[in-house]
């Protein structure tokens, strides 16, 4: 590619990750990162990701053709004013923060919308730091592209197809419509993550009765309440307009719920329910949800030696590989069933079709 130099401010999970993946792409590009931590910078050094082994200074990205942001959203909107009198002209300077507005607002007051292009990938996770970034973390991800009104018409096509080259799926958003949509679907669950964990927290006994038996459905809908906190504090503070109207209607509908519970209501907890339950079947895992699609299924699992092998072998005699595979034992799954996950979508339907042509019960979600 015609790109010779990225730089990097931040190189935790995701500056990290799309670090690791350009490089496996494009080993010749010369990337450079600076770090809160030096031992970050330091560990990106020994696995060669770039090429400097203490954190750059702010004049060392002089040089670069792009610049990634990639530390919480406050701390990005900082680096904005020192990089303004560094950068080449031609730089531009992108960032991955799950907030657009405040930093298009930046950006606009610094005048510096001809070397703008926000990003955001929606894939990641609870973990944080380099160590847990990895080369496939944006595969089949949606990555929302934010432009400016003044950002290069070929610059805003090649991020484009740097984002697809990365395994994501690009997505050109405006700012202030991505920043209500990211509010509903991921700043709200966050906020309702923590509030619930500490719910329970506070009500648990000393024996931790509620800590010991939390169970499927706890877990599953708080994993994300072990995500880095200085990371959400920034988040609720950067989008704190969109996020206080999202939370206002969702604090109204938990009052009408609790009305109907206190009444007894049950067609309105029905209806509440069903309506929920259908809205959330609809979300499939093939469609291009918000974020990464995974390809999966469960099946039930042969109780005998080399059951595991067999699975494999249907599927890999019929050329098909399997991205991941394990086993799961929950409630939900009385027996434990064997998760596979396949790489696509057209590889799912058919395995699929080969394991239930094989008389194996399949559960998809
Ligand atoms: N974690 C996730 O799942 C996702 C996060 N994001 C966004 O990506 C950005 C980075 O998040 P992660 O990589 O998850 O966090 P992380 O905690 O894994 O990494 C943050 C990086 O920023 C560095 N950093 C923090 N303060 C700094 C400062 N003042 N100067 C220089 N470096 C500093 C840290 O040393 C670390 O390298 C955030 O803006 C977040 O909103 C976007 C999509 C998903
Ligand atoms: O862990 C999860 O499920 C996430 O929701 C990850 C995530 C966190 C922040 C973002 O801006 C986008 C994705």
């Amino acid at each position: 590619m015609s790109l010779q130099k990225i730089g990097f401010i931040g190189l935790g999970l995701i500056g990290g990750s799309i670090a690791k993946k350009l490089h496996a792409l494009h080993p010749e590009l010369t990337m450079i990162a600076t770090a809160h931590h030096a031992e970050t910078v330091a560990e990106a050094y020994k696995e060669h990701l770039i090429i400097n082994n203490t954190p750059c200074e702010l004049k060392d990205f002089a040089d670069c053709d792009y610049i990634f942001l990639c530390t919480p959203t406050r701390k990005n909107i900082e680096y904005l004013q020192q990089l303004k009198d560094v950068i080449s002209p031609d730089c531009i300077i992108t960032d991955v923060g799950s907030v657009k507005t405040e930093i298009h607002r930046e950006v606009i007051r610094l005048g510096l919308e001809a070397n703008f292009i926000g990003g955001h990938p929606m894939a990641g996770s609870e973990k944080t730091g380099l160590s847990n970034a990895s080369e496939t973390l944006l595969e089949n991800a949606y990555y929302i592209i934010t432009p400016t009104t003044k950002s290069p018409s070929p610059a805003v096509e090649e991020l484009t197809g740097l984002v697809r080259s990365l395994g994501a799926i690009p997505l050109v958003l405006g700012y202030e419509q991505h920043d209500y949509a990211t509010a509903a679907i991921s700043h709200l669950p966050h906020v309702i993550a923590y509030s619930l964990v500490n719910l329970v927290r506070e009500s648990d006994d000393e024996n931790e009765i509620m800590k010991t038996i939390a169970a499927g459905g706890f877990k599953d809908i708080t994993r994300i309440a072990s995500s880095s906190p200085v990371m959400w504090e920034n988040i609720c503070l950067s989008n704190q307009e969109q996020i206080l109207k999202l939370l206002d209607n969702y604090i109204h509908t938990l009052e009408v719920m609790r009305t109907n519970i206190a009444d007894a209501d049950s067609p309105a907890l029905l209806d509440a329910f069903t309506a929920a339950k259908d809205y959330r079947d609809s979300i499939t895992i093939t469609a291009k949800g918000a974020l990464k699609n995974v390809y999966e299924l469960y099946l039930d699992l042969i109780d005998e030696t080399g059951g595991i092998a067999t699975v494999a072998t249907i599927l890999a005699s019929n050329n098909l590989s399997i991205k991941n595979i394990g086993i799961i034992h929950n409630r939900e799954f009385e027996g434990g069933v064997l998760r596979l996950e396949m790489y696509d979508g057209e590889s799912l339907a058919l395995a699929v079709a080969l394991l239930k042509k094989h008389h194996y019960t399949i559960y998809e979600r």
